[in-house]
Parts: structure tokens; sequence; C-alpha cells
């Protein structure tokens, strides 16, 4: 594949380019909805999007900038949105609390080369934040050197619940991880920590296309080895995650990362080293 200067790579990448584009995304354009969206191009499909409960009759109550994609363990595995903005954290934090996640994955920095990529949206210490009515503590912390894991105690009227937030902080906007292998021990690393039941897990970057692509994929494609697949179609995983959700893994440095990764791990490259 990456004969020929990335010949073949670029050849099915740029094959990719068209896939669901024609979808609508009407719910995205209304404009009480536009405010909603970090970026003009970056837009939810309506047939994959995620339903907030509506709040009366609220126009708009029920958008958020979040599709439903799939995983290896079922066609809604993952909930894929972007950063949240500082006028929808309120908004992500109920996406998380009424679709029942007990984990996110984020995988941007807050700032980013002086520009902000996400809102600060979870406690900054142990003391109890509201996000409209969801009252979210951090209980404790874990800091390695490409990631943190956070455990926080989401409260909501009588109920309270533990999530897993994993924040990787080295991933480089429209990059990739250097060593690209630093990715694959974080996949390890969250799927070893990932709660083990079929709730969505919540995944975000600045955009929620890229990074969150990239990251799917190869969560995806390391499980299907993981059981011993006799194949592994990036090309396909990718094909059915663009039907879900734009631009999903953006740029071909990335796609070629997966699987740059995938063979990192078949061959044992560094990933004895503990995260
Ligand atoms: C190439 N950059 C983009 O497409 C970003 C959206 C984006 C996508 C992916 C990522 N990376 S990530 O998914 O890994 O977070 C970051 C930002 N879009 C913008 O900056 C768009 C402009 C744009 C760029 C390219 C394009 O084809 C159409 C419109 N700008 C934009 O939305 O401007 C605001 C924020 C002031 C409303």
């Amino acid at each position: 594949m990456s004969a020929d200067s990335d010949f073949r790579f670029s050849e099915e990448f740029e094959e990719l380019k068209h896939v669901g584009r024609e979808q609508p995304c009407s719910a995205a354009d209304l404009p009480v909805n536009r405010p909603k969206n970090r970026f003009t191009n970056i837009l939810p499909y309506d047939h994959s999007r995620y339903k907030l409960q509506p709040v009366d009759d609220e126009e708009g109550s029920d958008y958020i900038n979040a599709n439903y994609v799939p995983g290896h363990n079922s066609p809604r595995e993952f909930i894929v949105t972007q950063g949240p903005l500082h006028c929808t954290r309120d908004d992500f934090w109920r996406m998380c609390w009424e679709s029942g996640s007990r984990a996110i994955v984020m995988l941007t920095r807050c700032v980013e080369k002086g520009r902000e990529k996400c809102d600060r949206y979870w406690p900054y210490d142990t003391r109890p934040v509201y996000y409209g009515d969801i009252a979210v503590t951090a209980l404790n912390e874990s800091r390695y050197p490409d990631w943190t894991v956070t455990e926080l105690m989401l409260c909501r009227g009588a109920e309270q619940r533990v999530l897993k937030h994993f924040h990787f902080t080295t991933w480089p906007d429209f990059g990739v991880p250097d060593p690209p292998t630093t990715l694959a021990r974080f996949v390890r690393a969250f799927r070893e920590r990932c709660p083990p039941d079929s709730r969505p897990v919540v995944v975000h970057c600045s955009a929620g296309v890229g990074r969150s692509g990239t990251f799917i994929t190869l969560d995806t494609a390391l499980q299907q080895l993981a059981n011993h697949a006799e194949f592994i179609d990036i090309f396909g995983m990718v094909h059915a995650m663009r039907r879900e959700r734009v631009w999903m893994v953006q740029t071909e440095q990335q796609y070629i990362c997966i699987h740059q990764c995938l063979v990192a791990v078949l061959e044992g490259q560094d990933m004895a080293a503990p995260p």
C-alpha cells in the first residue's frame, strides 16, 4: 500500500471521499440549532443523529451535534460528537446521562496552538459542578505521559452513576500521535478499563470526525485481531462509519496511521510498555 509514495493508500482513501455526503442534515440547519454547531461544515446526518429528550415544546431542544457510529460490538456502540461548546455543555452532559453512557473518550486538548478546541466541560477538582440539573464530581485522576483517566460521579435527582473519562492529551489536530503506537497503547488501556457493558461510549475530539474516527477504527480493528479475524477491512470500516457521520478519519495520514498501528501490534512493537 505504501509503495510509490503511498499510492494505494491515496487511491483507497480517495474512494471514500463522497461516502454519505448525499444524506440530509436538516435538524442541524435549523436557525435555532446553528449556534450549537462548532463548525459550519461538520453537521450530523438526520438519520443517525443522537436525539436528546425534548424539553416541553422548546424547538431544537432534542438537538446536539452527535451521531451513533458502529463499532466491533454493536451498530450503535459509539456516540460521536464535537467538543462541547460553552453553550452546549449542559446538552452534552444530558446526552451522557440519557444515553446511559459510562465512558467518555476525549481526543483533543481544550486549547491547541492558542485556539479553543473544546470547552472545559468537567470539574477541575473534587468540588461538584452543576451542568443543568446534573452534578459532576471528580473522584480520582490517574495521569500518564500521553493520557489521563478520571473517574467522575454524576448525580441527577436521587440517582448516582460513575463514568470514566479517558483523555488522550498528545494528539495534534489534523495529525497523528507520535509515535503512532502511542495510539494503539491508549486503545488497549481504554479497553482494559472500559466498563464491560453494552452502553454507548461517547467519543469526541474537536469536530468529532478526524481523531474520533481514527480511534474507533483502530479500536474495532484491534478487537477483530484479538478475535483472530483472517482479514481486517479498514476501508469497509471507514466506509460504514462515514455513512453515519461525515469525514470520519479525516486525513490520509490518519488512515495510514491505523494500518501502521495494526502492523506494530502484529509485530509486537512497543506494546509491552506500560501506560
Ligand atoms: C479543515 N478544517 C475543517 O474542516 C474545520 C472543521 C474541523 C474538522 C476536523 C477537525 N479535526 S478533528 O475532527 O480531529 O477534531 C477540526 C476541525 N472547519 C472549519 O474550520 C470551518 C471552515 C471550513 C474549512 C474547510 C471546509 O471544507 C469548509 C469550511 N470554519 C468554521 O466552521 O468557522 C467557524 C468556527 C468560525 C464557524
